[in-house]
């Protein structure tokens, strides 16, 4: 582990530091605003911020008034941005594709309106892979997004505005969807915490869909205490979205740990990592044996399979939902001398290269006679996959893998190859077919090149169990086994 002696920033405040201080009046509301906006502008060269909210001064007011009139807020005027396929009304949300290009949202996701009940100030939009497809946030419309670890490589995808904001100490807080590890890769690769609820824990209700079985928003933190601050509040049963459990939320009291707390690391991950992330993997091990955990190897065999089902569960999933930008109902509108033309001319024109190879894949593996060797076939591994999951957790309490087998990647060096992306995803997809939860908390850095990349370490709890996670890694920060820095900001 190099010792890092690279320029760190101090760390900023959390957000539970900040709500703090500004319900004791320390700080109001307009004032935490214009820092967040200030550091905003001192990191554009990131190109992770796409749009701003027009109405945070006025949310901020607000979150002043209501703490005037002796409301407690959890999220006391905290910055937070959102990964911009999440609807706020009154803002533009691209989902980073010229195909959204001006659309404003009429209405608010629910996991967005709970942050704003709970006192959160919407800064902006985070810039994204197009559509949330992709592990490296290349694909935007707006451009790529930049690691501010190393501004010649990737942050991750697909939330990887979201990411780097944390990071970067723009805002303590973001949101971001996680469909096959887009929140915990991207967490990984710039160095905070990614989270990966349950399915159906956060409400979609808002959400743009790329495959509606997969999707599920997530946080990103710089500190346990603020992913449960986060989780207490988006979490929880929502009638607005069908899938949504009817759970109880626990993030807020004290969880205990299972004691003794039964460790399983996954065999099948511990090939083909770098040096950096055998590395950051061992730390967590011996920091989670120093806790008083008992770690054993266990296989998950049927997650050999996983990225293949996971791109023919998701594409036709993302070619079904995707039918509905058209130029008619939804979408930039391409005039063509009859309707069905018109239609193919918005989408040719809308959509980018990426989208349109998972909508040509997607509507492939559904067609007749390719349904049941693709699709069904897909769908009998998911359930392989569950089961071995399911069979894991008899026996261990928590799972753990690299969050991604190797550190950021340099712009260019997979987005030329599809198949060398789609693999980027090999320690987060299985996860995320079976619908359990994962964290991903930065265990230290990989030199490369002279630059300190970081590096993640997923840690994955039978489903409903979110808050162990959270519980755990509160345990971990406390020993002092997380590697929270933040990169000092440099120009472009
Ligand atoms: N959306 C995600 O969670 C990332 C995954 N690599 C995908 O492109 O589908």
């Amino acid at each position: 582990m190099p010792t890092p002696d690279a320029p760190f920033q101090s760390l900023p405040p959390t957000a539970t530091q900040l709500a703090a201080q500004i319900t004791r009046g320390e700080l109001s509301p307009q004032q935490a605003l214009r820092s967040a906006l200030d550091r905003a502008e001192a990191a554009q060269a990131l190109n992770a911020l796409i749009s701003l909210n027009p109405n945070a001064e006025q949310q901020a007011t607000g979150v002043a008034q209501r703490l005037a009139a002796g409301e407690t807020l959890p999220l006391a005027g905290v910055p937070v941005v959102i990964k911009d396929n999440l609807n706020l009304k009154g803002t533009f949300t691209t989902c980073g594709s010229r195909m959204l290009e001006g659309y404003l949202s009429p209405y608010t996701a629910t996991a967005v309106e709970r942050l704003i009940a709970a006192g959160a100030v919407i800064l902006g939009k985070a810039n994204m892979d197009e559509f949330a497809m992709g592990s490296s946030s290349e694909t935007s419309a707006f451009g790529p997004t930049l690691n501010p670890w190393d501004h010649g490589r990737v942050p991750g995808g697909t939330s990887g505005g979201s990411a780097a904001l944390v990071s970067a100490g723009v805002v303590p807080l973001s949101l971001g969807s996680d469909t096959g590890g887009s929140v915990r890769q991207p967490a990984s690769f710039t160095g905070v915490y990614g989270f990966k609820p349950t399915y159906g824990r956060v409400s979609r209700y808002g959400l743009v869909a790329h495959a509606s079985s997969l999707d599920q928003i997530g946080p990103f933190a710089r500190s346990a205490a603020d992913l449960a601050l986060v989780m207490g509040v988006i979490a929880g049963h929502d009638p607005l979205d069908a899938t949504s459990l009817n759970a109880p939320v626990t993030f807020q009291r004290a969880q205990p740990l299972p004691s003794p707390l039964r460790v399983g690391v996954v065999t099948e991950s511990l090939q083909g990592n770098t040096p950096g992330v055998q590395a950051a993997l061992a730390r967590m091990l011996t920091a989670l044996e120093s806790l008083g955990a008992s770690v054993q190897e266990v296989s998950l065999p049927s997650t050999e399979y996983a990225v293949a089902a996971y791109y023919l569960i998701s594409t036709p999933e993302a070619s079904s939902n995707l039918a509905r930008y058209d130029g008619m109902a939804y979408g930039v509108r391409a005039v063509a001398p009859e309707v069905g033309a018109s239609m193919s001319a918005a989408r040719a024109r809308g959509f980018g290269p990426e989208v349109k190879r998972r909508i040509l894949m997607g509507t492939y593996a559904l067609s007749s006679g390719y349904y049941d060797a693709y699709y069904s076939k897909a769908m009998k591994v998911r359930q392989l996959i569950a089961q071995d999951f399911a069979r894991a957790f008899e026996r261990f309490d928590v799972l753990v893998t690299p969050t991604s087998p190797f550190p950021a990647f340099r712009f260019g060096e997979r987005s030329g190859d599809p198949l060398a992306m789609y693999a980027a995803d090999v320690d987060t997809v299985a996860v995320s077919l079976a619908g359990v939860p994962a964290l991903s908390l930065p265990m230290g850095f990989e030199e490369v090149d002279g630059k300190l990349l970081p590096v993640g370490v997923q840690l994955i709890a039978p489903a409903l169990a979110d808050e162990r996670l959270i519980a755990l890694a509160a345990a971990l920060e406390e020993q002092g086994a997380v590697q929270m820095r933040t990169p000092v900001l440099t120009g472009a």
